[in-house]
């Protein structure tokens, strides 16, 4: 079987009745989008600055601070200083979705696989800096890129633990956790480019979910109670996104919040309460579960 093969079969399985379109949004090309950095310019003062060289830009409903580019590349904005200085950040509006969902705007935040740091300056910029956030990732490397994205981001109140978030200390409490899991990717897979999804194998989706369960494990363990946390990946398959929140769900530890997300096309769910983005022009495949640690519930799995 070829890889695209592989990828409809799992598509089809995964999504009888939806399979086609979803192929469809992996085929079709991505719109630019970006978001408006609020520790360091305003969304009057970037589109100004926009309008002024001819780059012209929409809103998007769900954030005051997410744009499209109308036309144009990446490196059109690449160029411009307000990227250089940090005034924006290129990011899929799917992405965008997981720290507006936590909603974390005081204490201390757990990023637990945090680079290039994205949702890290999201958070920190939807908080004004005012929260603690401990950004934790494993590959060196990667985490040089986020240490870099914050600086250029002025979000100065996290700290980057470059560890095996399993490894993180059992003693750490946090008022909201953001586990953006390794996955398969299935989601953002560019099927016009076979770099795109030649890594997408079997093997692959088992270590992911291997990994995401005892993610989750540790993240319900180092949540306080009453709090929440948000569980995404930027995979469309059940066995990464459903099935790894029921795992989490039978610790009897914590509960779903339900999510509702307007004018955004979704996938169908077997879990009720949780969100699976359809994949498009304008949205990568995406999934979100925000849940709240049960009170008085055992903190030891
Ligand atoms: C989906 S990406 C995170 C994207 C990021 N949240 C953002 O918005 O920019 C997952 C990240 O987790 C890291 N990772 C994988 N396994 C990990 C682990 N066990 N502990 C910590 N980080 C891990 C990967 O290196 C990768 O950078």
């Amino acid at each position: 079987m070829s890889n695209i093969e592989f990828i409809e079969s799992k598509l089809k399985e995964n999504y009888p009745n939806d399979y086609q379109n979803i192929l469809f949004g992996l085929y079709s090309k991505k719109r630019v989008t970006f978001r408006v950095n609020t520790l360091k310019s305003t969304i009057v003062s970037v589109m100004q600055e926009l309008n002024s060289i001819g780059l012209m830009v929409e809103k998007v409903g769900f954030s005051e601070v997410a744009l499209i580019l109308k036309e144009g590349s990446e490196l059109d904005l690449q160029n411009l200083s307000i990227y250089k200085e940090g005034h924006i950040y290129l990011q899929s509006l799917s992405s965008m979705l997981p720290p507006i969902v936590l909603n974390a705007l005081k204490g201390d935040v757990l990023d637990m696989a945090a680079a290039p740091g994205g949702k890290t300056t999201q958070m920190a910029a939807l908080a004004q800096n005012q929260i603690q956030i401990m950004a934790c990732e494993q590959n060196p490397i990667r985490a040089q890129k986020l240490e870099f994205n914050l600086k250029r981001q002025g979000a100065n109140k996290v700290n980057v633990v470059v560890k095996d978030a399993r490894q993180l200390d059992d003693f750490y409490r946090f008022d909201h956790i953001l586990l953006d899991a390794p996955c398969s990717g299935s989601g953002t897979l560019d099927l016009n480019r076979l770099d795109s999804y030649k890594t997408f194998t079997p093997q692959l989706i088992e270590k992911s979910i291997q990994t995401q369960k005892a993610l989750i494990l540790k993240a319900i363990q180092l949540l306080k109670p009453n709090q929440t946390m948000v569980y995404s990946t930027c995979s469309l398959l059940k066995s990464e996104n459903e099935a790894i929140v029921k795992y989490a769900l039978a610790t009897k530890q914590v509960e779903i919040i339900p999510i509702e997300l307007k004018d955004i096309e979704t996938l169908p769910s077997n879990l009720e309460g949780v969100v699976t983005v359809m994949p498009s022009a304008l949205y990568e495949g995406f999934f979100i579960a925000l849940l709240r640690k049960i009170p008085h519930a055992k903190t030891k799995l």
